[in-house]
């Protein structure tokens, strides 16, 4: 694309790509100075233009203005590369129905559900935390809510590769840090809002204030579906101007639940929309998920699809890599994989933990908490395995250059009856789990989820996957098979 149509009174030279990041620049690209939390860009102009860099969007005065490369001073560098990705690609998120998805808990969750039930009516693509997918495109992502540049560039690689829709993860980092300003969303979704990420928001109203973004961004035409049962639902209600639909169990709602029955694999309920009830039965087990399914129903009824063509579909939905991941080897004890990390998410997996081990069987939960992320949550981790479970087995989890025995202390301040111990290191942890369960009993590995990475020290570390060594200890201590190494 020529740099003048992208600015007035500017030479027409060839911009053959962006970039934020100096060191990853290449020639012909143009460069956006931002502004960091640590660092800040107009620092490595030289650098860039040394890389080949084209063209500099900046917003300070310059020390240092190596010739090659045309300078262009604006006012806010961020609206700039928002405005600029977006066009650059095409404005792809104008040729794709976005669907994009706010709140503590539940953004992969409800991306996953809207992409597999769309899939049904028409190609769908995801960015979020656990892929970017599309078509046979599997990517691993960086970010949950990668930068514009990225963003765009996926959504125009989705355009091309014949996707109709797709279903965005918005974390609040991403809103904060204006990372979807220029993303033309057709439907925001809003999950719920707890406790997490106060190292970064600071306070729970500066967090809300982040997710609210989305809501107040949306396109007049837009639509927000709101969880009707979460008290900031109302407060994004009130403060959001597009056309509001609801969702929920206890409250009125557009779509909402009731007569709903949780089994250990799956649920029942009736949906009442419209004054009609329609008998929904689904493979998502815990109610939570009803929820998350209700979030995703509204979002496609409301837009490309009948209700009667979505819900044939919910008793299929692909199960979403380590949300809720039961792991089946044959052993007479449940064993389940979940990504819970939040004070919220610990309880309501802890709760079906509960609801699915009878009487006189035992839990037993594996978890740690972050290093250098959210330390408060650390001590109610602690009182709620303290509440839920039996046995509490605390280790590692992305404890970066803590140490995990330390967070495992402050973990225990918040045990005051239930056994603990310590293993410091997770697959030994998982191994014990399962090596000690009983008929009946529920092994819960928490915090991890799919991820088969583990930031230590110096960043991010290989680690197996709770899942995989959930599977290859069940078989190799188990049952004492020759298992082959995960
Ligand atoms: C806290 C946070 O979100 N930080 C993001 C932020 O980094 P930063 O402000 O520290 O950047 P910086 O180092 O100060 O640099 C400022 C600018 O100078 C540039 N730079 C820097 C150094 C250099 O040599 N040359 C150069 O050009 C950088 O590319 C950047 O454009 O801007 C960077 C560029 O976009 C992001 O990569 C980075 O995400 C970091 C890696 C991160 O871990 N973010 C996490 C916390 C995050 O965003 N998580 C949420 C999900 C959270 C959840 O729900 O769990 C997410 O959406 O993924
Ligand atoms: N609606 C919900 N309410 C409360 N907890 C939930 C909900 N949905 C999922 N969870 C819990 O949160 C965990 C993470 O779910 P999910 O990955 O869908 O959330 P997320 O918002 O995408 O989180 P992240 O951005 O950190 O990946 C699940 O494994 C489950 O324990």
């Amino acid at each position: 694309m020529k740099l003048n149509e992208l600015f007035n009174n500017v030479p027409a030279i060839e911009i053959s790509g962006l970039a934020i990041d100096s060191r990853k620049v290449q020639k012909g690209d143009m460069y956006f100075c931002l502004e960091g939390l640590v660092n800040d860009g107009h620092s490595f102009v030289a650098q860039a233009v040394s890389n080949g860099a084209l063209c500099i969007i900046h917003s300070k005065e310059l020390a240092d203005m190596p010739q090659g490369a045309v300078y262009i001073r604006v006012q806010d560098v961020n609206a700039v590369l928002n405005e600029v990705a977006s066009r650059f690609y095409g404005h792809p998120s104008r040729h794709l129905r976005m669907y994009g998805v706010t709140g503590t808990n539940g953004k992969s969750t409800v991306t996953n559900i809207i992409r597999d039930l769309y899939s049904h009516h028409a190609p769908c693509g995801y960015i979020g935390t656990i892929a970017i997918t599309y078509g046979d495109v599997k990517k691993a992502p960086d970010l949950t809510t990668p930068d514009p540049i990225i963003i765009h560039s996926t959504l125009a690689a989705m355009v091309s590769d014949g996707m109709k829709a797709c279903a965005l993860e918005v974390s609040s980092h991403g809103l904060e840090l204006g990372r979807v300003e220029s993303v033309d969303f057709d439907v925001a979704i809003f999950t719920n809002l707890t406790h997490d990420h106060l190292d970064f928001h600071g306070t729970l109203e500066r967090y809300f204030a982040a997710k609210l973004k989305l809501f107040t961004q949306l396109k007049p035409e837009g639509i927000a579906v709101i969880n009707a049962d979460d008290p900031y639902g109302q407060k994004i209600i009130d403060q959001c101007r597009s056309r509001v639909v609801t969702y929920g169990i206890e409250q009125d709602a557009d779509y909402r639940a009731d007569n709903i029955h949780i089994d250990v694999d799956g649920s029942r309920f009736t949906l009442i929309h419209e004054g009609k009830e329609y008998a929904v039965s689904t493979n998502l087990a815990a109610l939570y998920n009803i929820y998350n399914l209700l979030a995703a129903i509204a979002a496609l009824a409301e837009t490309d699809m009948a209700l009667e063509d979505i819900l044939p579909w919910v008793s299929s939905i692909q199960q979403i890599e380590g949300r809720m991941e039961r792991i089946q080897e044959g052993q007479p004890f449940n064993v389940i994989v979940d990504f819970a990390h939040t004070p919220d998410g610990m309880e309501k997996i802890m709760q079906y933990g509960r609801m699915i081990t009878k009487e006189g069987h035992k839990i037993t939960a594996v978890f740690g908490s972050a290093g250098k992320r959210d330390t408060k949550k650390r001590p109610i981790f602690g009182e709620l395995a303290d509440r839920y479970c039996d046995r509490i087995i605390l280790t590692e989890d992305d404890p970066r250059d803590e140490d995990p025995h330390v967070i495992a202390d402050e973990i225990r301040t918040g045990i005051r009856h239930t056994k603990s111990i310590f293993i410091a290191d997770r697959y030994d942890a998982i191994r014990q789990a399962i090596e000690s369960a009983d008929e009946g009993d529920t092994v819960l590995i928490l915090g991890k989820g799919d991820e088969i990475f583990m930031y230590r020290e110096n960043g991010r570390a290989p680690w197996k996957g709770d899942h995989l060594v959930a599977r290859e200890c069940i078989r190799r201590y188990y049952f004492q098979e020759n298992a082959d190494e995960a």
